[in-house]
This record gives structure tokens, sequence and C-alpha cells, in this order.
């Protein structure tokens, strides 16, 4: 993006963020524009859809759609946005991401997590072929190997240093070496298909350093019978390296002394990790590493190995092609349909509205699915350490706060908790997931439970009463004391969008992932930051090693404490003196 004097021209530069500005402003300030209003008009309300349909395939049938006429926007505001997103090179910057150009310019990497999905025997075509076509070779490689290795541990061929077949899985991984895998593993637990060939296994995720963590995780399983699959992008990170040095010992002491290490390490150890070489390092066996590569983020990486493979050796590698197709149907939604009815185009265009001219810092991701309990963890983590940044691509300081806040949790559990604060008081974008079927239909005697279209019931009206509100007339003419009329008034116009899927699948499942992956990229884009390094993460584990080191001095040789603030001194010295 430049200026017509070849200056770099940022966002914040262009006519279209002017006009948005001003188009905020009339919106906090003119009545006639609230969403009581702007939702009666059916023909507004009717443009503001977009849809996925699936003809063909595992997802044959189904589709997903995306309504946003709750938004606070009118045809003429989404307008300037595109304006926006053209001034920006929004097309332009998608297309190189697809491409495989170094869109991660800060550790001078490519972005292709879209790479893990294409399907096999489809290599993408184009100029940047050859590149891509190394990309598929390899992705396809490593999915072989996770097909033959998970039907042979599943089918019994794999078994365990004492000859027990193996069916209890340990993922031991933090960040996007843990969230991703989690949130599809609840996903698919109540999925039929998915459910039948997970039967007689486990699969646990060992995230936090925190013992108790590693006590419920290990304490009551069979080592004879569980695998330990550490999951670390880099395999230096210090929680997990210290988490699979203590299940290595659990192993140990479980199984060690009639089979020895070797047998127990090569048998109940596998990793996922780009470092091959500091896999080995740790003892595990070539064999048992399954591979990814740099360019594919950690909390982009629940398509690569890292989600794979844990969840075919519970679920089965074919349930895992279904999650797989279903994120490339959506790759393919994203990178070929025009701006207007894009869905991930059109829900990050809106946060980036939501977020940077109306002033609304957070929203709520808030599914109508209890399978669906850690999508909000998980989305929070790509969202926010992607595009929580000061600085744009080329180290400019931003002169707005980019990124947004997640938060969420399954309705209607969320409406027993914070809905409150989103209904009277602070303004909280949120996004209304649900689905047309549910996952776990119930029927007695014949007669069909009425629980989903009682949780449906409340994912149709909950955006309704945020946009509509209730008035002080409505109260009155309700007949509402007047000294309580006050508390009962709903002033309204709170932004929200729907979307709609048919039903919850793991070819779903991959859909929304991809959607809200590529929606996160859309901001980033736009705001012309870098969505894909973490730099902010670095300070605190710096600092935490810094500890880690006066502690360690402390218990050994009684070292005082020293070097560090005046506030961290003194409670570390209650720490030392109170703590066993
Ligand atoms: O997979 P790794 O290298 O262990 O990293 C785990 C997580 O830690 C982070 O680097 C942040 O600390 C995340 O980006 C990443 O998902």
């Amino acid at each position: 993006m430049s200026s017509p004097d070849g200056a770099p021209l940022f966002a914040w530069q262009t006519p279209s963020w002017v006009s948005l500005s001003t188009a905020a402003s009339q919106f906090h300030s003119d009545p006639s524009l609230h969403l009581r209003r702007l939702t009666s008009d059916a023909t507004r309300c009717g443009a503001m859809q977009a849809s996925l349909s699936v003809a063909s395939g595992p997802g044959a049938g189904s589709s997903l759609v995306y309504d946003y006429s709750r938004q606070q926007v009118l045809p003429a505001t989404l307008e300037q946005l595109f304006d926006l997103a053209e001034a920006t090179g929004l097309s332009r910057k998608v297309a190189s991401m697809r491409a495989g150009d170094p869109v991660n310019g800060t550790e001078g990497r490519a972005v292709l997590h879209h790479a893990l999905r294409q399907p096999k025997g489809e290599p993408p075509k184009g100029p940047e072929g050859g590149r891509l076509g190394k990309a598929h070779e390899d992705v396809h490689a490593v999915l072989d190997r996770i097909e033959a290795f998970a039907a042979e541990v599943r089918g019994g061929g794999h078994r365990g240093a004492t000859g027990e077949s193996i069916v209890n899985y340990v993922a031991v991984g933090i960040g996007g070496s843990q969230l991703g895998p989690e949130f599809v593993n609840e996903a698919l637990r109540a999925d039929a298909e998915a459910a039948a060939a997970a039967k007689g296994r486990t699969l646990r995720f060992l995230a936090n350093v925190d013992p108790v963590d590693v006590h419920l995780s290990l304490s009551d399983l069979d080592p004879a019978r569980t695998m330990v699959i550490v999951i670390s992008k880099t395999f230096t990170t210090a929680e997990t390296m210290l988490n699979a040095r203590t299940a290595k010992r659990w192993l140990l002491d479980g199984l060690g002394k009639g089979a020895g290490e070797a047998a127990v390490v090569g048998k109940h150890m596998v990793a996922v990790s780009t470092a091959l070489e500091k896999t080995s390092a740790f003892g595990i066996k070539p064999e048992n590493v399954f591979g990814f590569w740099d360019w594919v983020g950690g909390r982009y990486s629940v398509s690569s190995a890292v989600g794979v493979l844990p969840l075919s050796l519970l679920y089965s590698y074919p349930v895992m092609q279904k999650f797989l197709a279903g994120a490339h149907d959506a790759d393919r939604h994203f990178f070929e349909k025009p701006l207007r009815q894009n869905i991930p185009v059109l829900m990050g265009l809106l946060g980036v509205w939501n977020s940077t001219f109306m002033g609304y810092a957070t929203r709520a991701l808030l599914p109508y699915s209890q399978a669906l309990k850690r999508f909000p963890a998980h989305i929070q983590q790509v969202d926010m350490e992607s595009n929580g940044k000061r600085v744009a691509m080329d180290g400019t300081e931003l002169p707005f706060a980019a990124g947004e806040i997640n938060f969420g949790e399954p309705g209607t559990n969320g409406q027993h908790s914070f809905y409150q604060l989103m209904h009277q008081g602070r303004v909280v974008p949120a996004d209304f997931i649900g689905f047309c079927n549910s996952q776990a239909p119930m029927e007695f005697a014949g007669e069909r439970v009425s629980n989903h279209d009682e949780l449906m019931a409340n994912f149709f009206a909950q955006p309704d009463a945020l946009a509509l509100g209730k008035t002080l007339a409505d109260c009155e003419s309700e007949g509402i004391p007047e000294a309580l009329r006050p508390h009962k008034v709903f002033s309204g116009n709170r932004p929200s969008s729907s979307l709609l899927m048919t039903r919850l699948d793991a070819f779903a499942v991959g859909q929304l992932l991809a959607i809200y992956e590529h929606r996160t990229a859309v901001q980033g884009f736009v705001w012309g930051i870098n969505s894909f390094d973490q730099w902010g993460v670095e300070l605190g584990k710096a600092l935490a090693g810094n500890v880690r080191n006066q502690l360690e001095m402390s218990r050994k040789n009684k070292a005082t404490v020293a070097g560090f603030s005046s506030s961290t001194s003194s409670l570390l010295e209650h720490y030392l003196a109170s703590g066993k």
C-alpha cells in the first residue's frame, strides 16, 4: 500500500478510515440509527446474510448461514468497509498468504495452515505451484504416517512395553499445542460416528505446569495402557518440557523395572514437533515423531499433526479426514468468494468496525452447543495472540488499539452468568453460533424430548433482546411499578451476528475452525499488522527464567533474593519463607 508519492500509506491514513470514523460518530449520536429501526427494514436484513452450502462429499447437504443484520451498519457503512479493505490491499494480502509468500515478515515465514487441509492428490495450482507442491507432498507424507500409526495402535499392532494394548492417550502441550486439539476433542465427544470410534479409549490434555494438572491427568491411568504424546512446535516450551520429563518418569516408574527405558519410551512416547533434533535428544525415536513446518503457527496448528495425531488415535483417522475436508471447504470459500459474500471477510470487517470505529473492545463468542465449550478458549488464543499488536508491519506505532478481547461460554449457561452486563451494562458485540440439529437428539418411549428446541429458542431470542431492548413505554404498558421501571429498561442497540449451521460433525468443526482463523487474518491484514508472530509472550518467559534461577539458588544455598523489583522481592521472600 502506498500513496501517490510512493510513501507507505497506513490504514489510518486512507480516506475510508476518515469516513468510517464519521459514520461511527453518527451511529453513536443519531437515535434513528437504533437497531430497533434498522432491523424493521426487511430489505436491509435480507441483504445482510451470506451462506455456504455443501453439495457433495463428507459435508453433503449441510449449510451455514451467517446473518449480520443485527450489526450497527447500513449498506453504505458496508461499502465504506469494503473500500477500506481495498485501500489496505486485503485481496492482495490474502492471495499472498495463499501463495506462500512470507507474510509473517518479522520471522520471514510463509503462513500456510490452509495447505494442511488441501486434499491428497490435489496440489495447489498456480505460479507458486512448485513451492506449494513441496508443502503438499510433505503434508501428505506425514498424514499417511499418522493414518498408518493410528491404525496400528488402535488395531493392537503397536502394543505397550508389557504387551498390553494402548487405549489411553495423554497429549502434553500448551497454548496452540493444546487449545485447538482440546476444542476439537470436546466438539466430537457426542458426535455419533466419533463417539463410536472412541469407545473404550480416553484422551487427556496435560498443559499446565501446575502439579495438580499432572496429578489429575496421570494418577488414575495405567501406564501399561497409556501413550504420552509430547506436542511442541519448538520443543523448548518450559511447561511442556517439564511435563514431558515428568510423564517419562511416571512411565518409567510404572513400567521401567522389567521393560527397560528404551522399550518404555519407544512404545509409550511419541512427539509432534518441528524441532526433530530436539525430539531425538529427548530420546523419542525418529519413527515416533510426526513433524510439521515453520509455516504453521502454533495457534494455527490444530490441522497439522498437532491435532490430527492425538485425535486420530482417539477417533480414528477417517473421522479426522472429515475434519480436514470441512476446513478445506471453508478455505476455498475464503480464497474464492467475492468479498461481499465472503463470510470470514464480512466477519473480519465487522470486527474492525466494532472495535476500531465503534469503540467496542470486547467480543463474546456464544456457541449454543455444549460440545463447543472449548471453542471460545481456542479462538481467544487464535485472535488475541495474533492481533494483540502495537505496531504496523514496518514497526510504525499504531495510533489505535488493534485486537479485541475475546471471551465466551456456551449458551444457555452464559445467560445465567455474564449476559446481565451485555444487556444492561457495557456493549459487547457477540457471535451467536447454533445448529439446526442436535448431536444428541433424545427420545423416550417414541416421544421427542424438546431440549434442543429449548436451547435454540434462546439462541434465537437473545440477539433480539440485545438489539431491540425494551423501552420505558414498554415497561409502562406492562404495568411495571414506576420505581422499578428504570431497572427494567433495556436500551438495546447492542450488535451481534448469528451463525446457523445444519449440524455439528467433524466436517462442520473443520469449517468453523477455518472461518474463525481467516476472520482473524482479515482483521490483521486490514489493520496492517503482523498477525502471525507473538513477540509479546517473550518478556514474561525471560523474567520467569530469572525467578526460576533465584528459587533454585535460594532453596539450595539459601541465597538472598536480589535483582528484582521491590514488589517481586518482597513477595518472593514471603513465598520462600512460607512455602515448602
Ligand atoms: O508448541 P510450543 O512451541 O510448545 O509453543 C506453545 C505455545 O507457546 C506460544 O509460543 C506462546 O508462549 C504459543 O504461540 C504456542 O502456541
